[in-house]
């Protein structure tokens, strides 16, 4: 029998810190090679420009709805042709890395390795890892059942963003953590910073454990996205300015800070000959340099939005007054 492909499932509310940990995972030298399949709840996804590009990396993206319902159809072919390639000797990798959306229930994704033979045959679930945004976690968790669910079924919580929070809120969040959850490990990440031996390849996936919490799991596993999170991307092929963008969004997270529960974007900035990445988690928001430009590249700006109740037009128009003045001057 061949041995089966180690799969773990990287999961956690929106902004919580997936990619931050996936991109660490995957520049650190280990030697592990390693498959991504990344899912975005939006119709497109920037995690891809966000990540290490080597060419070792199967990157696979996976966009436009949730892993856990209307694209598990789309994992279990993703996961069929990854295998087939690599016993064809087309790919080589050791283990997979799945990093679902913020808004999946693990559940499902884990049940498919499970209930899909096709799957089951040549891959096994070694964890599931929950990535809690020390921050937001609090709010997230009363407020939504998914934040819950990511919580309950995981195998070790990581807990991020630590250096934004008091000792005392950190060991509130601590105990009720473990009130949902008391048989996962907890650890502190830094910006994704974790030892490989204690997140990958650990055997972590308890059955039992998990049937117990959702006796369902081996049957039909039903689940809905009922508070009406939704998403959209913003695009414009001419330059913008960098601090506009800065201070219109500064504006719109005061307004609507609650609703607005994550927007991220890969800005085309005049005069920058690399990328500008600009993401933010409800209120919190930063901006850093990314990738350069490469020749000859066409430089666009996409930004995607994620929350309830999103005030789409104003973010257009207020985003599309952002545009270099220059350009938008000769433009008009
Ligand atoms: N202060 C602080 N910020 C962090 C930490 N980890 C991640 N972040 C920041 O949190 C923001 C969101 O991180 P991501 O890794 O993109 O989060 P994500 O879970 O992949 O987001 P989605 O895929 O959109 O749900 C980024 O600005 C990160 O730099 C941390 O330990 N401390």
């Amino acid at each position: 029998m061949t041995e089966l492909i180690p799969v773990t499932i990287i999961t956690g509310f929106l902004g919580s810190g997936k990619t931050t940990l996936l991109k660490r995972i995957l520049q650190g030298d280990h030697g592990v090679r390693i498959a991504v399949i990344e899912n975005e709840f939006a119709a497109e996804s920037i995690d891809h420009g966000l990540l290490v590009q080597d060419s070792d990396e199967q990157i696979v993206e996976m966009n436009n709805g949730c892993i856990c319902c209307s694209v598990r159809g789309d994992l279990i072919r993703i996961l069929g042709e990854l295998q087939a390639r690599r016993a064809a000797g087309i790919i080589a990798f050791d283990h997979v890395i799945i990093e679902t959306t913020g808004l999946a229930a693990p559940g499902p994704v884990a049940q498919t390795f499970f209930a899909e033979p096709s799957v089951s045959e040549y891959y096994m679930l070694d964890a599931i890892l929950t990535v809690v945004d020390a921050r937001h976690a609090q709010q997230q968790l009363t407020a939504h059942k998914e934040a819950q669910e990511q919580v309950g079924f995981a195998d070790r919580i990581l807990l991020s963003k630590t250096d934004l929070v008091s000792k005392d809120e950190l060991a509130a969040l601590r105990q009720r953590l473990v009130a949902i959850n008391g048989r996962a490990g907890i650890q502190k990440v830094r910006f994704g910073n974790v030892p490989l031996r204690d997140i990958l390849n650990i055997r972590g996936f308890n059955l039992n454990a998990i049937v117990e919490l959702e006796p369902d799991f081996l049957g039909e596993l039903g689940h809905r996205h009922g508070d009406g999170v939704q998403s959209f991307v913003y695009h414009q092929s001419q330059p913008l300015d960098l601090l506009q963008v800065e201070n219109f969004l500064d504006a719109v997270v005061q307004l609507f800070g609650t609703q607005l529960m994550r927007y991220k974007g890969i800005l085309y900035v005049a005069d920058l000959d690399c990328r500008a990445v600009f993401q933010g988690v409800h209120m919190l928001m930063g901006s850093e340099l990314g990738a350069p430009w490469r020749d000859g590249e066409p430089r666009a700006s996409k930004i995607i939005f994620i929350g309830r109740d999103l005030p789409q037009d104003m973010l257009i128009r207020g985003l599309d007054r952002c545009v270099t003045a220059s350009v938008s001057e000769v433009a008009a």
